[in-house]
């Protein structure tokens, strides 16, 4: 494994997309951060934009510990919210900060390979990583790849990887420093505190009292995967906190650190 701290790897939630002045903060600190000499990789999700467009379409949305369930006739949906709109409402937020960004998925350049997670999902993807060729060459231009979960397995079908996971795999891949931005302010507790620290020890025990749940319990779990395989902390934190994007931009510690 190589440890490389000139890039960072941030990842949105898809609450972002639905905050302008959110998005304008982020792109405002991830442009002062390229600025300096910082590689930043950008990986987003977009869940609510995708319930949207299946309750517009008449669709139903399932899912199963925080994992959608893809039938193959909601595909073209999901990958149009995906790796179209939300892709797309991302780079104009990164143009406007005077970022130049690369749109792509992880089905682009040969980055990760793709298999099916597991049958009960349906059209979901499990990613692993591949060849960093071509984020290298995006990130050693200045400039910010924009990444959405949608994969592509070697006989061309689409998959619908959750977000956090692939974050957690171009973070291998790269070697970056990862920061995982959601709607809240990190890991909270049973009374809605933040908890600053946590190890997977920890981890499995508020799991099993179902303090972390659905979407949080994917993510922590795919930050405690990152932290052990780069033996640093992975950060859970929120887009939605001005101060909190100021310390990251500082390179300080926010919201919860998951400990290897
Ligand atoms: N212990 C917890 N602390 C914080 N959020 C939690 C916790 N357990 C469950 N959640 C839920 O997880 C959500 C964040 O996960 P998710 O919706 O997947 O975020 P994102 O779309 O940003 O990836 C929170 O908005 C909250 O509803
Ligand atoms: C398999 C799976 O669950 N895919 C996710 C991908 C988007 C995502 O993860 O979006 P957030 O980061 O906003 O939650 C989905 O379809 O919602």
């Amino acid at each position: 494994m190589s440890t490389n701290n000139s890039v960072l790897v941030l990842k949105v939630g898809g609450a972002l997309l639905q905050c302008e002045m959110g998005m304008a903060r982020l792109m405002d600190t991830a442009a002062a951060m390229i600025a300096n000499g910082q590689q930043v990789l950008m990986v987003h999700g977009g869940g609510c934009l995708v319930d949207e467009q299946l309750a517009a379409n008449g669709m139903e949305t399932v899912k199963l510990e925080g994992l959608r369930v893809t039938p193959p006739e909601q595909m073209p949906i999901i990958a149009g919210a995906l790796a179209g709109t939300s892709n797309k409402i991302l780079q104009g937020a990164a143009t406007k900060a005077g970022i130049v960004s690369v749109g792509m998925s992880l089905a682009d350049g040969n980055t990760v390979s793709a298999k099916i997670k597991d049958e009960r999902l349906g059209l979901v993807g499990e990613v692993s990583p591949k060849d960093a060729t071509y984020l290298k060459f995006i990130l050693s231009q200045g400039w910010m790849p924009i990444c959405s979960s949608i994969a592509m397995m070697d006989d061309g079908q689409m998959l619908n990887v959750n977000a956090d996971q692939a974050a957690t795999v171009l973070a291998k891949l790269v070697g970056g420093k990862l920061v995982l931005l959601s709607d809240v302010s990190g890991v909270l507790d049973g009374k809605g505190q933040l908890i600053p620290s946590l190890n997977g020890k920890q981890i499995a025990e508020l799991v099993k009292q179902g303090v972390i749940e659905k979407g949080m319990k994917v993510k922590v779990e795919a930050a405690l995967e990152v932290a052990q395989w780069m033996g640093q902390a992975v950060q859970v934190a929120s887009w939605r906190d001005a101060s909190q994007l100021v310390a990251l931009a500082k390179g300080e510690a926010v919201g919860t650190q998951i400990q290897p």
